[in-house]
């Protein structure tokens, strides 16, 4: 699928706009702050119904107004499927395919994929176990609906098992038949959370360190490490050796909610020992290896929605990375970047075709053909 039209009516910065985009490469340019990676927000919010950046939809109506609209026109050889998304402040948002709502924006998730690499994944690094957990767990349910209804199931017992526990806590009881229910569940959820987080894994890691290398021409040791405590002996055990610590937290201790995946360089932990540039050339392969996945799993090719992603990196990166994307087939790439020539000489010899939008304070200027 390629997106071909953009429209927006008070986005963020822009008041009105509208885009025809090349089924290849798409550029803007510009200086800081003018609108660039706004427009990779109203894309991301076409294929995920929600912004990138801001989970607050009314903050992304443009200061002084009351709503905002997002369209776009997706089309291949067979469909042409116009995707409407309105923001009015106090409302529901409404989000349409063809004139039809959905009734859950869940329904949409999935059918135009795309992947975003962004100076913000740099969370991912320095945050907690939460956002890893976050970017395992939706990479998966993309392509396991089963997976998807496991997480939900699992937040509940373990929602129901914790209340639980705080009612024993509170009024000084203990029903160890009535926690037992709940443990037994939230055991069987978890192994199956457990074994496909693993299976995935297995997945990923070869495809993450192949563009790890060909980005940083093998210049580092990597790796990822999934950590679990259901890796070690039998979990409904370590439910049970955990009990008495349950009890006086009223919390549930060990699970698939205290998963992590680490990122390593050299053995040690990336946050601590990774360089500004190494660990942009982690996120980027992160995602990259996420681009191949979905692609493989779901068969369709999600659009490539690329912010800013030289900061940082040098030039001898820079060359494999182009190089990475020239022999890559990515499909659809939406690309911001402050450094018109850089950017436009970098996709010389690249791509058949591309088109440069210059972007000045939320209006756009006439896209030069390459
Ligand atoms: N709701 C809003 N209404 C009006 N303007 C907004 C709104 N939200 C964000 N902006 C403006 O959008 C601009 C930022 O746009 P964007 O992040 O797309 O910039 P950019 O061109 O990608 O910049 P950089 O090169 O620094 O990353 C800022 O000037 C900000 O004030």
């Amino acid at each position: 699928m390629i997106l071909a039209h953009l429209s927006l009516i008070n986005f963020k910065n822009y008041a009105e706009a509208a885009f025809d985009f090349d089924p290849n490469v798409n550029i803007f340019t510009g200086l800081n702050g003018q609108g660039k990676t706004n427009i990779l927000d109203a894309i991301h919010y076409l294929a995920f119904c929600k912004s990138y950046f801001n989970p607050i939809d009314s903050q992304n109506v443009r200061h002084g107004e009351e709503f905002f609209v997002v369209e776009g026109i997706f089309d291949n050889k067979e469909v042409h499927d116009k995707i409407y998304c309105g923001v009015k402040k106090g409302q529901k948002k409404v989000f349409r395919k063809n004139k039809t709502e959905y009734e859950r924006l869940a329904e949409h998730i999935g059918k135009y994929p795309a992947v975003v690499i962004s100076p913000y994944d740099k969370d991912l690094i320095s945050d907690g176990s939460e956002m890893r957990r976050k970017l395992m767990d939706s990479i998966i349910s993309q392509y396991n609906r089963a997976y998807l209804e496991d997480l939900i199931d699992y937040n509940k017992l373990l929602r129901q098992r914790n209340s639980l526990l705080k009612y024993f806590w509170e009024n000084r009881t203990f029903d160890a038949d009535n926690l037992e229910v709940w443990t037994i569940q939230l055991v069987e959820v978890a192994k199956r959370i457990h074994a496909e987080r693993k299976n995935f894994v297995a997945q990923f890691e070869p495809v993450f360190l192949a563009h790890y290398a060909a980005i940083s021409g093998n210049a580092e040791d990597v790796a990822l490490e999934y950590t679990s405590h259901l890796s070690t002996g039998d979990f409904s055990d370590t439910m049970t050796a955990s009990l008495e610590k349950d009890r006086r937290s009223s919390y549930t201790n060990v699970g698939t909610h205290k998963d992590d995946l680490k990122f390593k360089i050299g053995g040690h932990p990336l946050k601590k020992f990774g360089s500004q540039g190494q660990q942009k050339t982690y996120l980027i392969s992160l995602k990259l290896a996420q681009f191949d996945l979905i692609k493989e799993t779901t068969k369709r090719v999600p659009i490539l929605l690329l912010d800013d992603i030289f900061d940082k990196i040098d030039d001898v990166r820079v060359q494999h990375l182009m190089k990475l994307v020239s022999d890559h087939n990515f499909g659809q790439i939406f690309i911001t970047d402050t450094h018109s020539e850089r950017i436009a000489h970098i996709f010389e010899g690249i791509s058949d075709s591309a088109k440069i939008f210059t972007i000045k304070e939320g209006e756009i200027y006439e896209p030069q053909r390459k």
